[in-house]
Protein backbone atom coordinates (compact mmCIF):
# COMPACT_ATOMS: atom_id res chain seq x y z
CA UNK A 1 0.00 0.00 0.00
CA UNK A 2 1.61 3.11 -0.86
CA UNK A 3 0.89 6.22 1.08
CA UNK A 4 1.04 8.76 -2.20
CA UNK A 5 0.98 7.99 -6.02
CA UNK A 6 1.07 10.01 -8.89
CA UNK A 7 0.20 8.02 -12.43
CA UNK A 8 0.46 10.03 -15.57
CA UNK A 9 0.10 13.00 -13.98
CA UNK A 10 -0.96 16.19 -16.26
CA UNK A 11 -1.43 19.74 -14.74
CA UNK A 12 -2.90 22.20 -17.81
CA UNK A 13 -3.68 25.66 -16.96
CA UNK A 14 -5.40 28.35 -19.30
CA UNK A 15 -4.05 31.70 -18.47
CA UNK A 16 -6.47 34.41 -19.55
CA UNK A 17 -6.25 35.49 -23.57
CA UNK A 18 -3.41 32.74 -23.66
CA UNK A 19 -2.82 29.43 -25.10
CA UNK A 20 -3.40 26.40 -22.36
CA UNK A 21 0.12 25.59 -20.62
CA UNK A 22 0.87 22.25 -19.78
CA UNK A 23 3.47 22.40 -16.54
CA UNK A 24 3.23 18.87 -15.52
CA UNK A 25 3.50 16.31 -17.86
CA UNK A 26 3.44 12.55 -17.45
CA UNK A 27 4.29 12.79 -14.10
CA UNK A 28 4.79 9.38 -12.14
CA UNK A 29 5.71 9.08 -8.57
CA UNK A 30 5.07 6.50 -5.34
CA UNK A 31 6.02 7.76 -2.07
CA UNK A 32 5.85 5.13 0.46
CA UNK A 33 6.10 5.78 4.68
CA UNK A 34 9.84 6.35 5.99
CA UNK A 35 10.78 7.28 1.76
CA UNK A 36 13.36 9.97 1.71
CA UNK A 37 12.70 11.61 -2.08
CA UNK A 38 14.59 14.76 -3.25
CA UNK A 39 13.11 16.33 -6.48
CA UNK A 40 15.45 18.83 -8.01
CA UNK A 41 14.93 21.70 -10.82
CA UNK A 42 15.47 25.30 -11.68
CA UNK A 43 13.06 28.14 -11.59
CA UNK A 44 10.04 27.56 -13.75
CA UNK A 45 10.49 23.71 -13.89
CA UNK A 46 7.11 23.33 -12.13
CA UNK A 47 8.41 22.24 -8.47
CA UNK A 48 5.44 24.37 -6.89
CA UNK A 49 3.08 22.82 -9.13
CA UNK A 50 4.11 19.66 -7.88
CA UNK A 51 4.23 20.27 -4.63
CA UNK A 52 0.63 21.71 -4.28
CA UNK A 53 -0.63 18.51 -5.67
CA UNK A 54 1.72 16.10 -2.98
CA UNK A 55 0.22 18.56 -0.42
CA UNK A 56 -3.61 17.98 -2.16
CA UNK A 57 -3.84 21.52 -2.76
CA UNK A 58 -4.62 21.45 -6.42
CA UNK A 59 -5.56 18.53 -8.09
CA UNK A 60 -4.36 16.81 -11.60
CA UNK A 61 -5.72 17.98 -14.68
CA UNK A 62 -5.33 14.17 -15.78
CA UNK A 63 -3.75 11.22 -14.64
CA UNK A 64 -4.64 9.45 -10.78
CA UNK A 65 -3.37 11.33 -8.09
CA UNK A 66 -4.01 8.65 -4.69
CA UNK A 67 -3.69 8.94 -0.99
CA UNK A 68 -3.85 5.65 0.45
CA UNK A 69 -4.52 4.32 -2.27
CA UNK A 70 -7.39 6.10 -2.59
CA UNK A 71 -8.14 8.44 -5.92
CA UNK A 72 -7.79 12.04 -4.41
CA UNK A 73 -10.55 13.12 -6.56
CA UNK A 74 -13.26 11.17 -4.91
CA UNK A 75 -12.56 13.05 -1.66
CA UNK A 76 -15.36 15.69 -1.07
CA UNK A 77 -13.01 18.95 -0.74
CA UNK A 78 -13.54 19.41 3.39
CA UNK A 79 -12.42 15.49 3.47
CA UNK A 80 -9.30 16.85 1.34
CA UNK A 81 -8.54 19.44 3.73
CA UNK A 82 -8.98 17.35 6.79
CA UNK A 83 -6.09 14.28 5.35
CA UNK A 84 -3.82 17.69 4.49
CA UNK A 85 -4.16 18.63 7.57
CA UNK A 86 -4.09 15.64 10.24
CA UNK A 87 -1.67 14.01 7.68
CA UNK A 88 0.81 16.07 5.79
CA UNK A 89 3.19 18.38 7.15
CA UNK A 90 4.41 21.37 5.11
CA UNK A 91 7.79 23.10 5.35
CA UNK A 92 8.91 26.35 3.47
CA UNK A 93 11.67 28.99 3.17
CA UNK A 94 9.52 31.38 5.04
CA UNK A 95 8.21 30.55 8.65
CA UNK A 96 5.47 32.07 8.63
CA UNK A 97 5.18 32.45 12.37
CA UNK A 98 2.51 34.59 13.66
CA UNK A 99 3.81 37.66 15.25
CA UNK A 100 3.01 38.37 19.13
CA UNK A 101 2.62 34.55 19.51
CA UNK A 102 4.48 32.82 21.40
CA UNK A 103 6.86 29.83 20.30
CA UNK A 104 4.49 27.66 22.31
CA UNK A 105 0.81 29.42 20.98
CA UNK A 106 2.68 28.91 17.22
CA UNK A 107 3.21 25.12 17.77
CA UNK A 108 0.03 24.79 19.34
CA UNK A 109 -2.15 26.33 16.82
CA UNK A 110 -2.57 23.65 14.37
CA UNK A 111 -3.48 21.33 17.32
CA UNK A 112 -6.69 23.55 18.14
CA UNK A 113 -8.27 22.07 14.60
CA UNK A 114 -7.46 18.60 15.81
CA UNK A 115 -10.92 17.49 17.74
CA UNK A 116 -10.73 15.95 21.37
CA UNK A 117 -7.43 17.84 22.81
CA UNK A 118 -7.74 19.52 25.97
CA UNK A 119 -5.85 22.88 26.44
CA UNK A 120 -3.67 21.47 28.88
CA UNK A 121 -3.06 18.45 26.45
CA UNK A 122 -2.48 20.51 23.33
CA UNK A 123 -0.12 22.55 25.55
CA UNK A 124 2.11 19.46 26.54
CA UNK A 125 2.31 18.63 23.07
CA UNK A 126 3.62 21.35 21.69
CA UNK A 127 5.68 21.82 24.02
CA UNK A 128 7.58 18.30 23.73
CA UNK A 129 8.15 19.17 19.51
CA UNK A 130 9.61 22.22 21.10
CA UNK A 131 11.84 20.31 23.68
CA UNK A 132 12.59 17.89 20.24
CA UNK A 133 13.75 20.93 18.51
CA UNK A 134 15.69 21.73 20.82
CA UNK A 135 14.28 24.82 22.09
CA UNK A 136 12.72 24.16 25.21
CA UNK A 137 14.35 26.79 27.13
CA UNK A 138 12.50 29.21 24.57
CA UNK A 139 9.16 28.39 24.90
CA UNK A 140 7.80 32.01 25.88
CA UNK A 141 9.97 33.32 23.21
CA UNK A 142 7.66 35.97 20.65
CA UNK A 143 9.71 35.39 16.97
CA UNK A 144 11.06 37.90 16.83
CA UNK A 145 13.67 37.68 19.44
CA UNK A 146 14.52 33.99 17.86
CA UNK A 147 16.84 33.72 15.06
CA UNK A 148 16.40 32.58 11.86
CA UNK A 149 17.44 29.19 12.64
CA UNK A 150 15.41 29.71 15.78
CA UNK A 151 12.67 30.53 14.01
CA UNK A 152 12.29 28.08 11.23
CA UNK A 153 12.67 25.00 14.27
CA UNK A 154 9.55 26.85 15.39
CA UNK A 155 7.94 26.34 12.56
CA UNK A 156 9.13 23.12 12.11
CA UNK A 157 7.70 21.92 15.44
CA UNK A 158 4.43 23.87 14.48
CA UNK A 159 4.19 21.82 10.97
CA UNK A 160 4.84 18.50 12.79
CA UNK A 161 3.29 18.41 16.10
CA UNK A 162 -0.05 16.72 14.65
CA UNK A 163 2.59 13.88 13.73
CA UNK A 164 1.91 13.96 10.12
CA UNK A 165 2.34 10.61 7.95
CA UNK A 166 4.09 13.22 4.79
CA UNK A 167 6.07 15.56 5.52
CA UNK A 168 6.53 18.04 2.00
CA UNK A 169 9.36 20.51 2.27
CA UNK A 170 9.93 23.38 -0.13
CA UNK A 171 13.46 24.41 -0.11
CA UNK A 172 13.86 24.40 3.37
CA UNK A 173 17.04 25.65 4.58
CA UNK A 174 16.63 28.78 1.88
CA UNK A 175 16.94 31.66 4.37
CA UNK A 176 19.44 30.39 6.41
CA UNK A 177 23.33 29.33 6.37
CA UNK A 178 24.67 26.86 5.31
CA UNK A 179 25.56 25.33 8.94
CA UNK A 180 22.05 26.26 10.30
CA UNK A 181 20.50 24.64 7.35
CA UNK A 182 22.35 21.88 7.88
CA UNK A 183 21.59 21.15 10.89
CA UNK A 184 17.49 21.84 10.15
CA UNK A 185 17.52 19.48 7.40
CA UNK A 186 19.40 16.76 10.00
CA UNK A 187 16.06 17.75 12.47
CA UNK A 188 13.32 17.13 9.72
CA UNK A 189 15.24 14.02 9.16
CA UNK A 190 15.29 12.89 12.93
CA UNK A 191 11.29 13.76 13.08
CA UNK A 192 10.47 11.50 10.37
CA UNK A 193 12.43 8.74 11.53
CA UNK A 194 10.91 8.68 14.79
CA UNK A 195 7.29 9.13 13.79
CA UNK A 196 8.12 7.24 10.55
CA UNK A 197 6.71 9.50 8.00
CA UNK A 198 8.35 10.01 4.39
CA UNK A 199 10.08 12.83 3.34
CA UNK A 200 9.99 14.92 0.34
CA UNK A 201 12.27 17.64 -0.29
CA UNK A 202 12.00 20.20 -3.03
CA UNK A 203 15.11 22.32 -3.73
CA UNK A 204 17.76 23.70 -6.44
CA UNK A 205 20.35 22.83 -3.71
CA UNK A 206 22.06 19.63 -5.11
CA UNK A 207 23.58 19.81 -1.35
CA UNK A 208 19.99 19.42 0.51
CA UNK A 209 19.19 16.53 -2.22
CA UNK A 210 21.63 14.68 -1.68
CA UNK A 211 20.32 14.12 2.01
CA UNK A 212 17.58 12.11 0.33
CA UNK A 213 17.76 8.39 -0.95
CA UNK A 214 15.84 8.83 -3.89
CA UNK A 215 16.31 11.33 -6.51
CA UNK A 216 14.59 13.18 -8.99
CA UNK A 217 14.65 15.90 -11.38
CA UNK A 218 12.16 18.03 -12.67
CA UNK A 219 13.03 19.79 -16.34
CA UNK A 220 10.01 21.12 -18.04
CA UNK A 221 7.07 19.82 -16.32
CA UNK A 222 8.89 16.07 -16.73
CA UNK A 223 10.03 13.96 -13.83
CA UNK A 224 12.85 11.88 -13.95
CA UNK A 225 14.66 9.73 -11.67
CA UNK A 226 18.42 10.02 -11.25
CA UNK A 227 21.02 7.47 -9.90
CA UNK A 228 22.01 10.42 -7.39
CA UNK A 229 21.80 14.04 -6.29
CA UNK A 230 24.64 15.44 -8.40
CA UNK A 231 23.69 13.37 -11.23
CA UNK A 232 19.96 15.28 -11.03
CA UNK A 233 21.82 18.10 -10.79
CA UNK A 234 24.25 17.72 -13.74
CA UNK A 235 22.14 17.16 -16.39
CA UNK A 236 21.44 20.85 -16.54
CA UNK A 237 18.10 20.60 -13.95
CA UNK A 238 19.64 23.00 -11.92
CA UNK A 239 21.73 26.07 -12.90
N1 LIG B 1 -1.68 29.62 -12.73
C1 LIG B 1 -0.71 29.78 -13.64
N2 LIG B 1 -0.95 30.47 -14.78
C2 LIG B 1 0.01 30.62 -15.72
N3 LIG B 1 1.27 30.12 -15.62
C3 LIG B 1 1.56 29.43 -14.51
C4 LIG B 1 0.61 29.23 -13.46
N4 LIG B 1 1.20 28.51 -12.48
C5 LIG B 1 2.47 28.30 -12.89
N5 LIG B 1 2.69 28.83 -14.12
C6 LIG B 1 3.93 28.76 -14.90
O1 LIG B 1 4.34 27.39 -14.93
C7 LIG B 1 5.75 27.27 -14.79
C8 LIG B 1 6.09 26.45 -13.57
O2 LIG B 1 5.68 27.15 -12.38
P1 LIG B 1 6.11 26.70 -10.92
O3 LIG B 1 5.74 27.83 -10.00
O4 LIG B 1 5.53 25.38 -10.63
O5 LIG B 1 7.70 26.60 -11.06
P2 LIG B 1 8.84 26.40 -9.94
O6 LIG B 1 9.73 25.32 -10.44
O7 LIG B 1 8.22 26.24 -8.61
O8 LIG B 1 9.59 27.81 -10.02
P3 LIG B 1 10.38 28.60 -8.85
O9 LIG B 1 11.52 27.72 -8.44
O10 LIG B 1 10.85 29.83 -9.57
O11 LIG B 1 9.39 28.89 -7.76
C9 LIG B 1 6.28 28.70 -14.71
O12 LIG B 1 6.70 29.07 -16.00
C10 LIG B 1 5.08 29.51 -14.27
O13 LIG B 1 5.16 30.83 -14.75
Amino acid sequence: MSLLELRDVTRTVIPPDQPALTILNGVDLTVESGDRISIVGRSGSGKSTLLNLLGLLDMPTSGLLTFDDRPVKSYSSAARDRVRGAQIGFVFQQFNLLPGRTALENVAMPLLYAEGRSFWRRKKLAADMLEEVGLGNRMESMPDRLSGGEQQRVAIARSLVRGPRLILADEPTGALDLDTGSSVMQLIDDVATRTGAALVTITHDPAIAARARDHFRLDRGVLTRAESAELAAESGAVS
